[in-house]
């Protein structure tokens, strides 16, 4: 039987022997491995547990990283685009503005055209029918605030003129009339002011111009006027190159008093103007005095 029986190493012996010492019971000693194994795989579960809960952890984390950096990457896209609209519009909102000044300018171009147009007479470069009344009133009103500066009125319409209309044409008509403004550019000084009323109907107001001075310039512009030989071509089966003459009539008024308004002197120099043209044409008269307006005062 002993033959028979293992040999164990050490201290272990079999349960069967009834030698004194200390006995190890094989069952005791497998009992206590496998408790001491599952503890150790209880602990490598956990052990494992915690190394998966780390992994999703790092998983979770990475993809949140990953979903952040792609989101970035698309915001940072969305920017780019963003900011080349806003450059793309600033470059609009520019040449709009390019636009704009522009037509400002234009504008302001033809603001001065149309105030040039409304203040001048295009044809012969003396004031309009507006701008010489305008000025004729500025000069009333410094006249009556500086007291009796004296203040004279030439009202002047050329002879005769609808005939140089119907036998050389409107723009002989046209070419006498510019003759004329620049027979009153010559005479007028820098202080007065000439204006065309109408057709071949001029208004001069001579400021700090007695009536005495008044009748000597208009004198003069009637005979500088008469004196004119106007070059003119004939067209078509006219008869070749012609002088173009004119005369004109002139009538004079000077201010009575400060009390008198504009429209009134000027109803008296053209009274003055029309016995001129009553009494042949080609003179200078004086309004008279007793006509119309202040008795007391008479300018003639
Ligand atoms: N060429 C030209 N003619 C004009 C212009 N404005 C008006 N007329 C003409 O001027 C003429 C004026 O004629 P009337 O009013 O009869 O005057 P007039 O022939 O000078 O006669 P009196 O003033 O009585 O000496 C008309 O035939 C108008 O058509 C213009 O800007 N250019």
């Amino acid at each position: 039987m002993n033959s028979s029986r293992e040999k164990l190493p050490g201290n272990w012996s079999s349960a069967s022997n009834n030698e004194k010492g200390p006995r190890f019971s094989l069952f005791d000693q497998e009992e206590a491995l496998l408790q001491h194994a599952d503890q150790m795989v209880d602990k490598l579960d956990q052990v494992a547990d915690g190394v998966r809960e780390l992994a999703n952890a790092y998983r979770q984390s990475y993809r949140s990283q990953t979903r952040l950096l792609r989101m970035s990457d698309r915001m940072q896209l969305d920017l780019q685009q963003a900011n080349q609209k806003l450059e793309a519009q600033a470059e609009s909102l520019r040449t709009l503005n390019e636009a704009l000044e522009q037509e400002v300018q234009a504008r302001e171009q033809l603001a001065d055209e149309l105030h040039r147009l409304a203040m001048m007479d295009d044809l012969t470069g003396v004031y309009s029918r507006r701008q010489v009344l305008e000025v004729g009133e500025r000069e009333l009103a410094r006249r009556r605030r500086q007291g009796l500066t004296p203040l004279t009125l030439l009202m002047m319409d050329l002879d005769h003129f609808k005939r140089i209309n119907d036998r050389f044409g409107h723009a002989a008509g046209d070419t006498v009339l510019v003759a004329f403004a620049e027979v009153l550019h010559r005479n007028l000084r820098e202080s007065d002011a000439v204006g065309r009323l109408g057709g071949e109907e001029f208004l001069a107001v001579l400021p700090e111009v007695d009536l005495r001075g008044g009748m000597t310039l208009a004198e003069r512009i009637r005979e500088e006027v008469a004196a004119l030989r106007i070059p003119w071509e004939q067209q078509g089966d006219g008869s070749g190159s012609v002088d173009l003459d004119l005369t004109v009539s002139i009538g004079v008024a000077a201010l009575r008093s400060t009390h008198e308004s504009l429209d009134t002197a000027i109803m008296r120099a053209d009274d003055a103007l029309y016995q001129a043209k009553l009494s042949g044409r080609n003179r200078v008269m004086l309004a008279k005095a007793e006509e119309r307006g202040n008795q007391s005062d008479p300018e003639v």
